[in-house]
């Protein structure tokens, strides 16, 4: 079972949000979607669970038009964070709400895991911390036992000891009921933990689509140089995303042959290539916008 999102375009208040975004997403996937602040990362997730129309393009499930069969939302979880009617609800009346909706609900499951995490049944949701609130989620999510649960930012205010819980909780439900999990997420070193790939979202559109290790041409580089002043050509093709005096951490978001020769060739005190992660990614996809800003702040623009 695929569900293929085909040309969302979608403006708000006549500014494009979404342009002709078009992915793929198969069962028992797991896979990130990313993007800075105001991308339209929600907005995505919005249209496509068909809580907002989009103004062009189609989202396909089982070759039907999802948005309009409506039998077919019983295979969609997703519920926007954190202003949602749930909050106005305990997890005992959730519980009897959703299984209407959701015919498959997985009422023991769902109430084993509100027992293993301490969660008060008859509390409502909004009296619950921001963390248990995100926990929460989590778990009705996947009880309701659709084959595809989106979630938004789902390990936002939890603990390092929830987070681990939580992470492995995703991965034993994928595993065992193959659902489709869709996370948007800026914590970029957690989602490498978990996902299979990533989704950019830069200038309104999937930009590129990745798994870390299938990235080669992108390197990560931690080198100390000799002399006064860093090699231009360093600058020039690379971004530096840290430097502490002489030693500087730099990612090279196209890396080719023949700048592995210069780089062998230089006198550095010593060069060590680092493994990459989604962050390094991320970085050398907006490196633009990084670079504009720095030199803002140097005041050299
Ligand atoms: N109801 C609305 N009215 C006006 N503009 C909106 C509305 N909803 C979203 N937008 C705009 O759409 C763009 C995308 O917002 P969206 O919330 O989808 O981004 P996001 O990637 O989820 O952001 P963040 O990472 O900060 O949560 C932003 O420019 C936002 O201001």
């Amino acid at each position: 079972m695929t569900l293929v999102i085909e040309n969302i375009s979608k403006k708000i208040q006549q500014q494009d949000v979404l342009k002709n975004v078009s992915f793929e997403l198969n069962t028992g996937e797991i896979v990130g979607l990313v993007g800075r602040n105001g991308s339209g990362k929600t907005t995505l997730f919005d249209t496509i669970a068909g809580e907002l129309l989009p103004d062009f393009g189609r989202i396909g499930l089982d070759g039907l038009d999802y948005i309009k069969t409506i039998r077919l939302h019983e295979q969609l979880f997703y519920v926007d964070m954190p202003e949602n009617w749930l909050r106005y609800y305990s997890p005992r009346k959730i519980k009897a709400i959703l299984k209407l909706a959701y015919p498959n609900f997985d009422e023991q499951w769902y109430d084993a895991e509100i027992k293993r995490f301490g969660l008060n049944n008859s509390k409502r949701i909004r009296t619950y911390s921001k963390g248990m609130r995100a926990l929460f989620m989590i778990i009705v999510s996947f009880a309701s036992r659709a084959q595809y649960v989106f979630l938004d930012e789902p390990l936002d205010g939890l603990d390092v000891l929830i987070r681990d819980q939580v992470k492995q909780l995703i991965v034993n439900q994928v595993t065992s009921h193959q659902t489709t999990v869709l996370i948007a997420s800026h914590n970029l070193v957690d989602l490498d933990t978990l996902v299979d790939r990533v989704l950019l979202l830069k200038n309104h559109t999937i930009d590129r689509t990745f798994a870390i290790e299938e990235n080669k041409n992108i390197r990560k580089y931690q080198l100390a140089y000799s002399g006064d002043a860093l090699p231009t050509f360093l600058r020039d093709s690379g971004t530096i995303i840290a430097q502490t005096g002489h030693v500087v951490t730099i990612v090279f978001n196209d890396f080719t042959e023949a700048l592995g020769i210069k780089l062998a060739g230089q006198d550095f005190k010593f060069i060590e290539e680092l493994p990459i992660g989604s962050e390094d990614v991320f970085r050398a996809s907006f490196a633009e916008e990084a670079h504009v800003w720095q030199q803002e702040l140097e005041g050299t623009k």
